[in-house]
């Protein structure tokens, strides 16, 4: 893409982009799973499956073992997943390499940094706080709290307003098609997706502006000042 000078906040998204959750999620959902007698998920099947919520990942998961639940039984078993998740999010959970580096030298260069994510907020916030990354970022959006889940675009659009920023100078990075779609519908012009997470459909071939195989290479591409860098 071309070097996008005039970004005023960078917007992030958590699972797959920042942080490797898979194999916490994947103990959690075992857990659950295995209350109602059905065997584990291997963690490459729960990569494919993250993204969506942890709402989405229980149907995922149960949809795997074809198995549907009535809705007030799946209702309580979400319950006690969230639960086994919350309780122990960071066990094997680990911030992606230059992660913290790369939220410092935006924020040295007077660029905030926001977070949006379809993870429950409280633990989102637990992780970050966990990985010292919470105090660099500006605000952090979460599910569960009211706004709609990626793709809708509110949460982003409310994230974007937090940082001081509009969507025309606002650029998000994410790693699948919901991030880019949720960007597109907030009317953010530039998207950056990484290819290390957990997408099923290669990232190239969803139509971001750039793709980048590690966080490293955000900050080049933001033709930030040089002292930045
Ligand atoms: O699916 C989740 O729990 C979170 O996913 P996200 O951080 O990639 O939005
Ligand atoms: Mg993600």
């Amino acid at each position: 893409m071309e070097p996008f000078e005039d970004c005023r906040a960078v917007v992030f998204d958590l699972d797959g982009t920042l942080a490797d959750t898979v194999g916490d999620l994947t103990t959690a959902l075992n857990r659950a799973l295995a209350e109602l007698d059905l065997p584990p998920h291997p963690e490459e099947a729960v990569r494919g499956m993250v993204g969506g919520g942890l709402a989405k990942l229980l149907t995922r998961g149960l949809a795997a073992h074809d198995v549907v639940l009535e809705r007030a039984e799946h209702e309580a078993v979400l319950a006690r997943f969230v639960a086994h998740y919350a309780a122990n999010p960071a066990e094997r959970s680990k911030l992606y390499p230059g992660a913290r580096q790369t939220l410092n030298v935006l924020r040295e260069a007077g660029i905030p940094c926001g977070l949006c994510t379809n993870k429950h907020e409280p633990i989102a916030r637990d992780l970050l706080t966990r990985s010292a990354l919470g105090r660099r970022s500006g605000a952090i959006q979460g599910s569960e709290t009211g706004f709609p889940r990626k793709p809708d675009p509110a949460c982003l659009i409310h994230v974007v307003k937090k940082l001081g920023a509009s969507p025309e100078t606002a650029l998000m990075v994410g790693d699948n098609a919901t991030d880019l779609k949720t960007a597109r519908a907030a009317g953010l012009k530039r998207v950056v997706l990484v290819s290390y997470g957990y997408s099923v459909t290669p990232v190239t071939d969803l139509g971001a502006d750039l793709v980048i195989t590690h966080l490293h290479d955000l900050v080049p591409a933001l033709a930030l000042p040089e002292r930045a860098q």
